[in-house]
């Protein structure tokens, strides 16, 4: 036997209460019995605006749900990116390169912008933050081939972390981007160069990434003061603590 649905249940009730009605109008009780049938369909008319009220709070509630997800999704993709080049921030390349450096080798290059201040007093800040963006990307095209990461530190200076490295790969990988930096060119500004000093070296799993860091930035310093674009690599291995 098939169940009865929520409108038959209604038309029976509203049946019975009509033929109760007649019965009850013979009697002189129509007034009565009458108004509880108008509650009684008010009540229906009530559920239902009440159903179609929830269906669409349902349906802004999961549209809500889903502009959340995004904004979630963007949040967190800003707090771990660079906002100008859209490469990763220091705090993630540096956690990132700690977490590697427990189990792995770790190679870390220090890329910084040679007279970048130049830059900017001779051709603006705008064209200084296409430049940032075009250095990030040739770093973007290099390091992925030898299995590294790259973000940007602050400023002008950036880093590239690979994993598993040899001395050779970091290398290469460091010339590569300097090479790509060395050919950015600008269409407006045909006389403008750009060259970048690299300071290389690379650590045992288990090191401390601080002294990693401290040893590729002396290396920078080195690049720098012996004449800018150039590649700085520290000799020795930095062992485990
Ligand atoms: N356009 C632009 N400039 C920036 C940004 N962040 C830092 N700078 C500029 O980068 C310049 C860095 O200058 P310095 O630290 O003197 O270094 P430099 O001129 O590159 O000199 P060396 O590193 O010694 O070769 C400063 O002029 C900063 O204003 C940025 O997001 N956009």
């Amino acid at each position: 036997m098939m169940e009865p649905d929520l409108f038959d249940i209604e038309r029976k009730a509203l049946s019975d209460a009509r033929r109760a009605l007649e019965t009850q109008e013979a009697n002189g009780h129509r007034l009565g019995l009458a108004a509880l049938i108008g509650d009684y369909e008010r009540v229906i008319r009530e559920m239902r605006r009440l159903i179609s009220h929830a269906d669409r709070t349902e349906r802004e509630l999961n549209r809500a749900n889903q502009r959340l997800t995004e904004l979630t999704q963007t949040l967190d993709y800003r707090s771990r990116h660079d906002g100008l080049t859209g490469l990763l921030n220091r705090e993630t390349l540096i956690g990132q390169a700690e977490t590697w450096l427990t189990t792995k080798t770790l190679g870390l290059i220090i890329v910084d912008i040679d007279h970048f201040k130049q830059v900017n007093d001779r051709y603006g800040h705008p064209i200084g933050d296409r430049i940032l963006i075009e250095v990030g990307r040739a770093l973007l095209a290099h390091a992925p081939v030898y299995g590294g990461l790259c973000g940007r530190l602050g400023g002008e200076e950036f880093a590239v972390i690979v994993p598993a490295a040899t001395p050779i790969a970091l290398m290469q990988c460091a010339t590569g981007a300097a090479v790509a930096i060395r050919a950015l060119r600008h269409d407006q500004h045909p006389g403008l160069r750009v060259t970048a000093s690299f300071g290389v070296a690379l650590a045992e799993p288990g090191a401390c990434f601080d002294r990693l860091y401290i040893c590729a930035d002396d290396a920078l310093y080195r690049a720098k003061h012996t004449g800018r674009d150039r590649i700085e690599l520290v000799a020795d291995c930095i062992g485990a603590d």
